[in-house]
């Protein structure tokens, strides 16, 4: 099979880098009583959006992720990718161009392998499998130089297995290996929620950093009312499978906390005000 490429990224204000359109899915197909997942989702992300999908539990924002990351086909719906009709190519031929970071750290990481044959393994996501990477002096550095701006000490421990770190250092290490193959579109689905909040905070930063120097666009899921206020360019609220506010530009940058609670009847109770 030939090796997939990352598709071009539009510049400026070309067209959108992802375009959802129409999603719906509903689980339990046909069954009485089930409720769609996704009731019709529209989303269109430019180039270097960070957008922040807020939402009450069950609202849909997981399934979103998944539809977009191919973990399993819509009911109805299209999904575009820098100009190209990803709907029904298969999550693992996309995962060259879009990355998640998942909320349980265990999952983003192979926890007997070491951590740079972790990073071996993203650098050559989405390649064909029989690329092997050779593990030298050079590759080590620059795994070295991406662990550094963690500030967690990874870059010294390159030969220790992963099922000796602690969680917020896997998470760490996950964020760094979703960008490795130089994605288009980064997944970010409550990637801090299972960290202490210190923790969450270096990991929150080194996203935004890796955002930037990659020139990333994002798409992050929280309940964390401070990092959706502080967090991106734009606020995606979702309810019952459907997209209810929409905000970017100015608006987005006044939002306050009062205002999500009063004007938008957010449901408080898993949103973590200043936590
Ligand atoms: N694999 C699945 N099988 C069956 N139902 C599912 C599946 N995934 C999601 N659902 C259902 O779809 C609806 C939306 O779930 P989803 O996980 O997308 O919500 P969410 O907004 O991410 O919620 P939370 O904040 O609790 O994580 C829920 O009713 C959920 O039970």
């Amino acid at each position: 099979m030939a090796a997939e490429v990352i598709p071009e990224r539009p510049q400026g204000g070309g067209p959108p880098l992802l375009a959802v359109q129409g999603l719906r899915k509903t689980f339990g197909g046909g069954l009485p009583g089930a409720r769609p997942a996704l009731d019709g989702v529209d989303l269109a992300l430019m180039p270097g959006d960070f957008a922040v999908v807020i939402g009450s539990n069950g609202a849909g924002k997981s399934t979103l992720l998944n539809s977009i990351a191919g973990a399993f086909a819509p009911d109805a719906g299209t999904i575009t990718l820098a100009g190209r009709n990803i709907t029904r190519v298969p999550g693992h031929r996309r995962a060259g161009w879009i990355t998640r970071v998942f909320q349980d750290p265990m999952i983003g990481t192979a926890a007997a392998m070491t951590i740079e044959e972790n990073l071996a393994l993203a650098e050559r996501r989405g390649q064909p499998r029989r690329l092997r990477l050779a593990l030298d002096r050079a590759r080590r550095d620059t795994y070295r130089d991406r662990l550094r701006p963690l500030a967690l000490g990874l870059e010294d421990r390159l030969t220790t297995p992963v099922a000796l770190l602690s969680g917020g250092q896997r998470q760490a290490l996950s964020l760094i290996m979703a960008v490795m193959s130089r994605p288009a579109l980064l997944l970010l689905d409550e990637h801090t929620a299972a960290l202490d909040p210190r923790t969450a905070e270096i990991v929150m930063q080194a996203t935004l950093r890796v955002v930037q120097d990659h020139g990333l666009t994002a798409l992050m899921v929280t309940h964390n009312m401070r990092q959706a206020i502080e967090t991106g360019n734009r606020l995606v609220m979702m309810d019952a499978g459907r997209i209810r506010l929409d905000i970017g530009g100015s608006e987005k940058s006044a939002l306050t906390a009062a205002d999500l609670v009063e004007k938008f009847r957010i449901d408080t109770d898993r949103m973590l005000l200043g936590h």
